[in-house]
């Protein structure tokens, strides 16, 4: 019999009536339904405070979970049970504990797997993770628990939280879920760096001038902005999303990137990373908040945001890492809201080619840059300087170029959440955040967050819709990255530039 025949899997979603739940948790447990990656016998169980039957609650999610498949749809919705109940109660918790482990006993299976998704603030996670614990652990299969971010505000709060979570769960049970970390170009970097002989000879401050990791949305908080203020853009993604992707770029090799128990070998380079990081600074820290415009509300016109808000929707900062490899580079993070677009990339720029501008006298010659792009459209390409091609004899910024929808048309990219709760099905734990990388996480921003705060530093306004504020640019400049104001576009567009 297959593995996933042999055991049974309970989900239980706390959390469920919630938008993350909905929007996220859900849709990528369909996902998994759909590609066969859930166990055949397998029930999952929402659980919130507000009362709902079970049509009520599927009627609530239906048309976030988009297949063609209407039967299959059917079917998984047919799966998806519904509870209620508070986070400290126990005796609700056992209730529906009681009721699972009648259609547990039922499949006749003797191995009866729980995995609890955490689809709930933080304030609660304590109180949720002592009821789960009392009064619906598994004791015939595994437990696992998924935890979402925000993990604290700070380095107390989190030490607070930590300390609080780790008196419930061992470490092998709690699963952090940081969604980029499930991002494909994100899991391609282990393979990337380590998997090729062309890039490890030229990772280091020898050869690269500086690394900008990018974070655009351009969209504002649309409502959201309640939540989004008592956090700001550096909590928001960069002490998260970004530093993780940071990481993986700049970690040392581990000892193992696969197989067994290779999730602690990727986690110990990763920390001893973050550790050589400087907390960051204020003076190397740009600050803004978008205004509106005709179209478009500005952050402090949303009706959910204080009046007068500082909170930042757009920062730019310079971390500076201090080992062998990195000491020098800069790692240039930026990310806002509301801005000209929607990316995420990694642009690692070279030094110049030595010599090349005494061997080619006034032609200005682009740096060349391995640019990751995360998304929109997975891409990676490498701006390299060529001839241009046929009888002219100037150079032609081009790329070598794998666009991954092109490269790869037929095949399946999941969602970031899908893979991550896949990996949870299987006990992998490296793409989940371990308790002493948040730490070190934290260490290397509470310093600029607790003056930002404390000095209620105002930000720089920038238009809804444009790159952000002019002063980013000017500090991503004074750190060493060279903007070619060339005409260069990608040949996609079937154009080059000369140079
Ligand atoms: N496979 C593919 O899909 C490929 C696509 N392309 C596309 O071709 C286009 C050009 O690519 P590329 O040259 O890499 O990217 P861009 O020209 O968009 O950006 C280059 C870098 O310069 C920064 N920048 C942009 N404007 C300024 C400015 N006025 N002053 C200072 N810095 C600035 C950008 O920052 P910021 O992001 O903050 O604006 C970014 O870090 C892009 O749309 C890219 O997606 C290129 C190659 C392959
Ligand atoms: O965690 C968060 O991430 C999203 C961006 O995620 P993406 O996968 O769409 O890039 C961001 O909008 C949100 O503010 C933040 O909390």
């Amino acid at each position: 019999m297959a593995a996933h025949m042999k055991e049974s899997l309970s989900i239980f979603v706390l959390g469920a009536s919630g938008d993350l739940a909905k929007k996220k948790t859900y849709p990528s447990l369909l996902e998994l339904y759909l590609h066969d990656h859930l166990p055949t016998h397998t029930i999952i169980v929402g659980y919130a405070r507000s009362p709902k039957t079970d049509a009520e609650f599927r009627a609530s999610i239906e048309s976030y979970l988009k297949t063609d498949d209407k039967n299959k749809k059917t079917q998984f919705l047919n799966m998806c049970l519904y509870r209620s109940g508070g986070y400290d109660s126990i005796k609700a918790m056992r209730a529906v504990s009681a009721e699972m482990l009648v259609l547990e006993q039922e499949t006749g299976l003797a191995v009866q797997n729980r995995l609890f998704y955490f689809a709930i603030p933080p304030n609660v996670f304590i109180p949720t993770g002592r009821t789960v614990k009392e009064a619906a652990y598994s004791t015939r299969g595994w437990n696992r628990v998924v935890v979402e971010k925000p993990f604290g505000h700070d380095l107390p709060s989190f030490n607070e939280m930590s300390l609080g979570m780790n008196a419930i769960f061992p470490e092998d049970e709690i699963y952090r879920i940081d969604h980029y970390l499930g991002k494909e170009m994100v899991q391609n970097l282990l393979v990337l760096r380590f998997a090729n002989v062309n890039f490890e000879p030229v990772w280091n401050s020898h050869h690269i001038s500086s690394v900008v990791i990018t974070f655009k949305e351009d969209i504002g908080t649309q409502g959201r902005g309640g939540y989004f203020d008592s956090y700001g853009i550096i909590r928001d993604v960069m002490q998260n999303h970004l530093l993780q992707v940071l990481s993986l770029i700049a970690m040392e090799p581990p000892v193992r990137c696969a197989g067994d128990n290779f999730a602690d070998h990727v986690r110990d380079e990763k920390v001893k990373l973050l550790r050589c990081i400087e907390p960051i600074t204020l003076a190397d820290t740009v600050l803004g908040q978008y205004v509106g415009n005709d179209k478009e509300e500005g952050y402090l016109d949303d009706k959910t945001v204080p009046q007068g808000s500082v909170t930042p929707t757009f920062a730019t900062t310079v971390l500076r890492i201090k080992n062998t490899r990195w000491d020098g580079v800069p790692f240039i993070m930026k990310a806002g809201k509301a801005l000209n677009e929607r990316k995420a990339e990694v642009r690692i720029q070279f030094k110049p080619a030595p010599g090349a501008s005494h061997m080619f006298p006034n032609i200005d010659i682009p740096r060349n840059e391995l640019v990751l792009r995360l998304q929109p459209q997975e891409a990676m390409y490498m701006k390299t300087n060529v001839k241009s091609p046929g009888l002219n004899t100037v150079a032609v910024s081009s790329e070598l170029d794998l666009t991954y929808h092109e490269r790869y048309a037929n095949t399946h990219m999941p969602e970031a959440y899908t893979r991550l709760i896949l990996d949870v099905l299987h006990g992998k734990q490296a793409a989940f955040v371990r308790d002493d990388e948040l730490r070190a996480a934290w260490e290397i921003f509470t310093p600029l967050l607790h003056k930002i705060e404390e000095e209620k530093i105002q930000p720089l306004p920038y238009a809804f819709g444009s790159r952000g504020p002019p002063e980013s640019d000017a500090l991503v400049e004074s750190n060493g990255f060279v903007y070619h104001q060339g005409d260069y576009t990608w040949a996609k567009s079937r154009s080059t530039s000369h140079l």
